[in-house]
């Protein structure tokens, strides 16, 4: 981070900049264009743009396949396909048509076919989960290769491309494919809708976990047809917390499959996983790693089969610790390689070609790269620079990056692999939602540096409007995000898209204060046991930079976040002085951390707050917003969905119902379909106009015609 004066501000890094102008130069000037015919983005031109979906690239790298998901605002629904993009050059072709939602394309080692699971009525018969399907790249019908009663969930091909690994939810009880199927007829005969449980994981996110079933690890053996369960008749399963193909990989020999486990009996969300290999051929299984200090996950084995890549977080030290990259080799040693690099590495690794290098995502400043990090020199290298690196695909020396920015969303380009990082060349590769970025005038990003609580510097990006004059006056808003272990950064948004808000003539403002991740561990770390307290001097630090700019409007200031942004602005409303802010909107926010033992993640916050509400309730009051109520007077917009078990609905009505109740101005947008998020095209429409309605009704300029 740079050392300080009190503020400072650039339209990006240097390194940044260089990465976006190659990325992106026709965005670069689109943000710049400022035409009197462009306008910014709206509600409907976002829901109609393409969402492009991870890459998988031939085995000869010449081409990428991506799910496309298109929505229609008046049917309410969207429909994802499979299209395929060359790497060479070339229209992108759209390969699947009849399906829903055709999703998590992987194209076979063979290159002969192009693996994907969806739902769909076809030949007669209606999927009643998610199945696997072939299609030839080249076209033609899709066929569905399994039949299973309880679906699949995520899959690998095996390396001979004969077979396929993947998860499908289970009952550990039963034995054979017509127990499983028995089991599934009871089910769909059980006329009763209570869920019964005695498990301590029994929901996550928006779902029920299913009863009395796990996910297990099955392969397919696409000749015969021939599935077989691979944990039938043991203990293990994979993590019930939408287990996906980072949970396991395949030996390059196919003979094995390493996976992360919970060894507990009784599984949490906060448990450490271990990670063992089970024999495929004869179904023994050895445990590779277990040490209840650490977490260990996400598998990859290298390309001599020698070593496993995985990631290691250590625990048992503190719970907030960074995952790192850690290498097990053939006698059963291991290492964490990066702990010097203090950076927290996302799934999934992959090894480079050369076995020397692991590939990874991570968070860096409020951005997120594509890194090789060298498993001799133990140093990283940039081989993407963000922007948003989402996803990314190596096959035969050609490297794909799924990325965004807050000026497009997401994309797809080779990464050639020459040179230094500084000489980072990008070829996008498809054409998705051009026109309409070409038709819009983007509003300009930057990035502040501020001084922020305990005197540390503190990030915050700017999106101003789309034609922004300094010299008039611009009503202010703050996004916070949530988290609060969440950075926001240069990156694209489709629920709380920033274009979206700068088009309305606010400068957005992004804080990523004081326990955001992307900073290092012990900026991460400085909020743990304090929740609030730093984080509200961050952004009030930044509020205080922001009406010394000259085109800030000072008596037009609001504030929304979601989730643990909704948590602060609640904070904000019991902790700020009345006026200083116009109106907040708290969407799906945290408000009492002694109810909040009603969600799915219930373990983890004594570790965040210091203690459980019984051991100290004064202490975990002290961090909740509803312990300040009697202080609470800025008027608030409260959004809540009913299938949101993280923060469940019960706190956004009773911070709805507080300020009712104390007669301060307050209006609830609550959604009987929706979770955490807003998914629903309608819903969604109908969400900004009230964010936006109600700013506007407590903004002295708004037009009173747009807003009501
Ligand atoms: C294992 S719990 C993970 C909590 C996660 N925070 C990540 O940094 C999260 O879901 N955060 C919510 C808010 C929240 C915070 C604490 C407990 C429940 C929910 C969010 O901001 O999305």
């Amino acid at each position: 981070m740079p050392s300080l004066p009190r503020a400072s501000t650039r339209l990006s890094t240097p390194a940044s900049t260089r990465a976006s102008t190659r990325a992106s130069r026709g965005d670069e000037d689109r943000a710049s264009k400022a035409t009197s015919k462009a306008t910014g983005l709206d509600v409907d031109t976002l829901w109609a743009m393409d969402r492009v979906g991870p890459p998988s690239l031939s085995p000869d790298g010449a081409q990428a396949v991506v799910p496309v998901t298109r929505y229609d605002m008046e049917q309410n629904r969207g429909q994802t396909s499979l299209w395929l993009l060359s790497t060479l050059g070339g229209e992108p072709r759209r390969l699947t048509q009849a399906g829903d939602k055709d999703g998590q394309p992987q194209w076979s080692p063979t290159g002969n076919d192009i693996a994907f699971i969806a739902r769909r009525d076809q030949g007669g018969s209606k999927d009643d989960a998610a199945q696997l399907y072939l299609i030839p790249p080249d076209g033609g019908e899709a066929r569905r290769v399994t039949d299973l009663p309880f679906g699949v969930e995520a899959f690998k091909w095996f390396p001979d491309g004969r077979r396929i690994a993947f998860i499908s939810w289970v009952d550990p009880t039963r034995k054979g494919a017509a127990a499983q199927q028995a089991r599934h007829q009871e089910d769909k005969d059980r006329k009763a809708t209570g869920y019964v449980t005695e498990e301590s994981l029994y929901r996550f996110w928006d779902h029920s976990l299913p009863m009395g079933r796990v996910p297990h690890l099955h392969v397919l053996d696409l000749e015969t047809g021939r599935v077989r369960d691979l944990f039938e008749g043991t203990d293990y399963e994979l993590s019930r917390a939408e287990p996906d193909t980072d949970t396991f990989d395949i030996s390059p020999d196919g003979r094995r499959i390493a996976f992360s486990f919970d060894p507990a009996p009784t599984k949490i969300l906060d448990h450490r996983h271990a990670l063992a290999e089970i024999d495929v051929r004869s179904g023994r299984v050895q445990v590779l790693l277990q040490d209840g200090d650490w977490d260990f996950t996400a598998p990859c084995y290298s390309h001599a089969g020698h070593h496993l890549a995985f990631l290691a977080s250590h625990q048992g030290h503190k719970h907030t610790m960074p995952h790192h990259i850690a290498v097990l080799d053939t006698h059963g040693n291991w290492a964490v390689l990066s702990e010097d690099w203090d950076h927290d590495v996302s799934a999934p690794l992959r090894w480079d070609e050369d076995d020397l290098g692991v590939l990874c995502l991570a968070e860096d400043r409020g951005r997120r790269h594509l890194w090789r990090f060298d498993v001799k020199t133990l140093t990283a290298f940039v081989l993407f620079e963000g922007g948003h690196a989402g996803a990314f695909a190596l096959e035969a020396g050609t490297l794909v990056v799924l990325h965004d920015s807050v000026v497009f969303p997401p994309r797809v380009s080779v990464v050639e692999r020459e040179g230094e990082a500084d000489e980072q060349q990008l070829r996008r590769i498809d054409t998705f939602n051009d026109d309409t970025l070409d038709r819009l005038t983007a509003g300009r990003h930057e990035e502040v540096w501020l001084e922020g609580a305990q005197g540390d510097p503190v990030q915050m990006w700017l999106i101003y409007p789309p034609h922004f004059d300094k010299r008039k006056k611009h009503p202010l808003m703050h996004v916070i995000h949530g988290g609060p272990h969440t950075a926001f950064g240069d990156s694209w948004h489709w629920r709380w898209n920033h274009q979206v808000m700068a088009a309305q003539g606010y400068v957005v403002a992004c804080v990523n204060y004081h326990g955001s991740s992307s900073f290092g561990h012990a900026f991460l770390d400085s909020i743990t046991h304090r929740w609030g307290e730093l984080e509200l001097q961050d952004i009030e630090a930044a509020t205080d930079w922001l009406l010394t700019q000259p085109w800030a409007d000072r008596k037009r200031v609001f504030a929304a976040g979601g989730s643990y942004g909704g948590y602060m602005v609640a904070w904000m409303n019991g902790h700020v002085a009345p006026g200083r802010y116009q109106a907040y909107v708290c969407h799906a926010g945290c408000y009492d951390w002694q109810a909040m033992v009603a969600n799915d993640a219930y373990h983890w916050h004594a570790k965040e707050l210091g203690a459980t509400y019984w051991e100290d309730p004064a202490r975990v009051a002290s961090q909740s917003p509803h312990h300040f109520a009697q202080h609470f007077s800025t008027p608030t917009l409260v959004i809540h969905g009913r299938m949101d078990y993280r923060v469940p609905d019960a706190q956004g009505l009773a911070y709805y119902n507080t300020l009712k109740a104390r007669g301060i101005d307050a209006r609830l947008l609550w959604f009987p379909d929706e979770n955490h998020w807003i998914l629903k095209p309608q819903n969604s429409r109908l969400w900004y106009e009230e964010f936006f309605g109600w700013l506007a009704r407590h903004d002295r300029k708004a037009k009173k015609s747009r807003h009501g």
